[in-house]
Formats: C-alpha cells, sequence, structure tokens
C-alpha cells in the first residue's frame, strides 16, 4: 500500500526524522507512538506529500509520490491533522462535502451518489446534526468530527490520522477506535494513549526521530521500550473479566 525508504527530513541543520523505513500491508492498522516531538506529525507529513522527504523515498503502490499528481493522491489517502484549519464562514456540510472534490470533474459532476457518500460519512461521525452550523462555531471535538467526515468522505484506501482522539470524550474516543478497526482501509494512526495503540495490528515506536521499534503491540510495548522511550516504569495488568492486557504507569 505505501512504503517509506529511508526516509530522512531535516529543518536548517536538524534533524527532525533520520532513516524511517517501513512497508504498510493492505488493510493494516499501523500506530505511531512516541514522545512529544519524536518525529510522528513529521512523518505524517512526509507520508501524505505535504514534506518532501530530505532523502529517502515514500513509495504508494511501488511509485515514488512525487511523480503522482496532487488529486490522484487524494483519491488514494486522506489525512487528518492534528489542528487542521479550514475556510473561515463554511458550513459543516460543504466542509464534509470538501471530501468529494478529488472524484469530480467536468465528465464526473457532483451526483446523488456523492450526497449518499457524504450523508454516510456524517452519520458515521455523529456530525448530521451539525450539519448547517459554521465551522467556526464549533467545539474542539467537533471540528475533529467533522475533519474525520471528511476524510471518510474521500473514500480513500489510506488513511493516515495524526491524534485522532484529542479533544474527543471518552464516547467519541471509542467511536473513532471502532471506525479504525471495522473501517476496511488501511490506517497509519498517531496515537499518545499506549492503551488505544494496543489494538493496533502493529506499532511503530519513534524516539528522536528514529524507529525505535516495530512491531506487533506486545513485542514494542515492553517494559524496557517504555522506559528507555518514554522515560517511565509500566506494568502490564490483564483485566480480570475479560483478560484485555493494560499497561498501568508509574515514574
Ligand atoms: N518548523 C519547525 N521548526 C523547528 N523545529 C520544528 C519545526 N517543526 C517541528 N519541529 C521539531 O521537530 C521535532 C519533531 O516534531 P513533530 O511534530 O514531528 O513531533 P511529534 O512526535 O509529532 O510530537 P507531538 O507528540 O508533540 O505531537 C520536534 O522537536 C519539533 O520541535
Amino acid at each position: 500500500m505505501i512504503c517509506a525508504r529511508n526516509l530522512h527530513y531535516r529543518l536548517k541543520r536538524k534533524a527532525l526524522v533520520q532513516d524511517v523505513s517501513f512497508e504498510l500491508q493492505d488493510g493494516e492498522v499501523l500506530g505511531l507512538i512516541g514522545p512529544n516531538g519524536s518525529g510522528k506529525s513529521t512523518l505524517l507529513r512526509m507520508l501524505s506529500g505535504i514534506f518532501r522527504p530530505s532523502a529517502g523515498q515514500v513509495l504508494l503502490q511501488g511509485r515514488c509520490l512525487s511523480q503522482w499528481p496532487r488529486h490522484e493522491i487524494a483519491q488514494h489517502m486522506a489525512f487528518v491533522e492534528q489542528q487542521a484549519e479550514t475556510h473561515e464562514r463554511i458550513r459543516v456540510r460543504d466542509a464534509v462535502e470538501l471530501g468529494r472534490t478529488p472524484w469530480l470533474s467536468l465528465l464526473n459532476p457532483w451526483s446523488a451518489q456523492d450526497d449518499a457518500i457524504v450523508g454516510q460519512a456524517m452519520d458515521a461521525l455523529n456530525v448530521g446534526h451539525l450539519s448547517q452550523r459554521i465551522w467556526h462555531s464549533l467545539s474542539g471535538g467537533e471540528r475533529q468530527r467533522v475533519h474525520l467526515a471528511r476524510a471518510l468522505a474521500q473514500q480513500p484506501q489510506l488513511l493516515l490520522l495524526d491524534e485522532p482522539t484529542n479533544h474527543l470524550d471518552i464516547q467519541n474516543q471509542l467511536t473513532i477506535l471502532r471506525l479504525v478497526d471495522e473501517l476496511p482501509v488501511s490506517i497509519i494512526i498517531a496515537l499518545h494513549d499506549l492503551n488505544q495503540a494496543m489494538r493496533c495490528d502493529r506499532l511503530l515506536l519513534m524516539h528522536e526521530g528514529r524507529v525505535f521499534a516495530l512491531g506487533p503491540p506486545a513485542r514494542v510495548l515492553t517494559p524496557d521500550n517504555i522506559r528507555e522511550a518514554f522515560g517511565v516504569n509500566s506494568r502490564l495488568l490483564h483485566d480480570p473479566e475479560t483478560g484485555q492486557p493494560n499497561l498501568v504507569f508509574t515514574d
């Protein structure tokens, strides 16, 4: 689906991301974890094509991202940034409809099918009741859900999500995590909550711009890795009823 080959990103003389390589399989959910400033957002921006790598390559379906026309990238992947902004005075329904832009052309004008796709995306994120509200009047969590609805309306095969549960109350966090579990697309999701990260198929743990560990959650979220990367002690407990693993932390 998407492949990072020896990606580097330098700003002036500072290396923000160094030598990151991995390959995402179709349908896989890869969790991106790491302390503040470890390079997660910078990596996501390179994968989305917003940042051009200083060295290395992003391959989308085997072809270098820099060779893809912008609208074709948008037909394949959608990116929900951490503090995504949008135009002033735009209504929520219009913001979600923007997700259909990559699919529209003179030969392919807006149709009832586009209306239906937008409606489904709004229902999935529970923002239908906000349809006529001005985007700027929304709360942080409502904005986050509208951005996610816009990304779903884009019908991508790959979703890049930068801390999508930020700002959300617990019910909406669980809604997003359930969507991530159920959507039949590949997903790369940056998360700070390590217990939420445990639901991913694989985890990429970043530390100081580099890959510190990559693999299944149980192999990445070890007490040693957590201590070295985050500087905290942890223990894995199991829920007595469900048997689900749960990390608890001490400093
Ligand atoms: N425009 C910039 N100028 C200077 N340094 C920058 C710039 N943008 C990012 N950085 C630095 O690059 C490093 C990586 O930032 P990045 O936002 O990718 O980290 P992150 O892992 O996403 O952090 P967080 O968990 O806090 O969101 C940080 O040290 C950050 O301060």
